[in-house]
């Protein structure tokens, strides 16, 4: 008797299932902006010149091939540390952060996940609404409970800030509220500074525990101090809290998974037991943490040299993607005879461009215009070339129209 016979094919994922549709697709005016991931202008994958250099500097070395511990590699976790907070910041030099290597940003998220299911039975976490897709996965398969913050209001395309402080108070207390710590997917809407500090206020009033998912440090506003300081701003008021970062974005290291879960404690003493059992969790899960990706971070940002090179290669990425908005702006604006505000383009900020278009208008941009998009109306303008802007300002115009 078959015993696999039962199990049901699975759905496509609703991001990653949209490049498989888009490699299927054989016409050539076919533009993939569905995953999050940078192309140039000439639409091709791109590989920093700074992790070239720093790869050519490891193999000269000839490094080995040893187990790391499960905690990763310490090299990566203090350098990963410090350029979320600052190396002088005071909870670094307190030494107050728990700091793990993790499976990329998922795999972080998913580390603290099972933290939290472990050590807090019965908190939820809240989510943004609209949110990264995977999201409401990794707490699922974590069995952690979520519920969603008001976050987008189609009305004024941006941020409904009532809506998500009201819901952020209403949670019970002691909740973990999820938030992006720049460059929010799917909207491209962030908080300004001013309502960073009203969602610190509320979340300190409640005794929340804020969880930070950093995914795009550098890659928002192409400065890693401006992308990091909604997480600064509540570092500097005291709090404990929780922020997973990726390196697939600002770096490009996408295959190479490597990202970290940071937890700011109270004490060094805490940040040490809490460290120990994200250990306990990591080694049945996947043991230790893969080298490569976690050596080329830390020779990226371990050398002054290569650490502005790398800085000024993350501000041409984003000022590729910033121009592509832009031009794109110009091109809906130029061609749309019916008078619609198309200044949210502008507004919004990062990789991802949140369109208002809806499941069946997202499909006539595929299926007319084979634009491949995630079906919440999200478009990836790193995957946008100047020279495409006018025929996806047709494709979009011809959509809502
Ligand atoms: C907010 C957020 N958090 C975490 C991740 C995880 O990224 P990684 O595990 O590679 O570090 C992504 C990537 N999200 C995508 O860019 C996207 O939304 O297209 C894509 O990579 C993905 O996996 O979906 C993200 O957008």
């Amino acid at each position: 008797v078959s015993r696999f016979e039962g199990i049901a094919m699975a759905p496509p994922d609703p991001i990653l299932g949209v490049s498989e549709a888009f490699r299927a697709d054989t016409d050539a005016k076919k533009l993939n902006l569905g995953v999050g991931a940078y192309r140039t202008e000439e639409l091709q994958p791109y590989v920093l010149d700074v992790v070239k250099k720093a790869e050519n500097l490891m193999l000269e070395r000839g490094e080995n091939k040893e187990y790391l511990s499960i905690e990763g590699l310490a090299a990566f976790n203090k350098v990963t540390a410090e350029l979320l907070f600052g190396a002088d910041n005071p909870v670094i030099k307190q030494q107050r952060v728990a700091t793990v290597q993790g499976l990329s940003g998922t795999g972080s998220l998913r580390l603290a996940a099972a933290l939290i299911e472990r050590y807090f039975p019965g908190a939820q976490v809240l989510i943004s609404s609209p949110t990264w897709g995977n999201h409401k996965n990794i707490f699922n398969d974590a069995r952690v409970p979520w519920s969603e913050y008001r976050y987008y209001d189609p009305k004024t395309v941006g941020l409904d800030f009532e809506g998500m402080i009201s819901d952020i108070k209403a949670a019970p207390e002691g909740s973990f509220i999820l938030l992006h710590g720049c460059a929010h997917n799917p909207t491209g809407i962030d908080p300004t500074p001013e309502q960073w500090e009203k969602i610190a206020d509320v979340i300190q009033e409640k005794n929340h525990i804020p969880f930070f998912d950093v995914a795009y440090q550098g890659f928002a506003s192409g400065s890693l101090d401006a992308d990091a300081s909604s997480v600064r701003l509540f570092a500097a008021r005291g709090m404990e809290l929780l922020i997973a970062q990726s390196y697939s974005k600002n770096l490009g290291l996408y295959a190479e998974r490597i990202g970290a879960i940071n937890v700011v404690c109270s004490s060094a003493d805490a940040a040490a037991r809490v460290k120990s059992q994200l250990k306990r969790i990591a080694r049945p899960m996947y043991s230790n943490p893969p080298v490569h990706g976690a050596r080329i971070v830390a020779n990226v940002v371990g050398d002054p040299a290569l650490f502005n090179e790398w800085k000024e290669e993350m501000e041409m990425m984003a000022g590729r993607i910033k121009n592509v908005r832009q031009k794109l702006f110009d091109s809906l604006s130029a061609r749309d005879k019916s008078g619609k505000d198309w200044s949210f383009i502008l507004k919004q900020i990062g990789m991802f461009s949140f369109t208002g278009l809806n499941k069946t208008q997202s499909d006539n941009m595929t299926n007319k215009w084979h634009v491949y998009m995630t079906k919440d109306g999200r478009i990836s303008l790193a995957g946008l070339s100047l020279a495409k802007c006018e025929y996806l300002a047709d494709a979009i115009i011809d959509s809502f129209h």
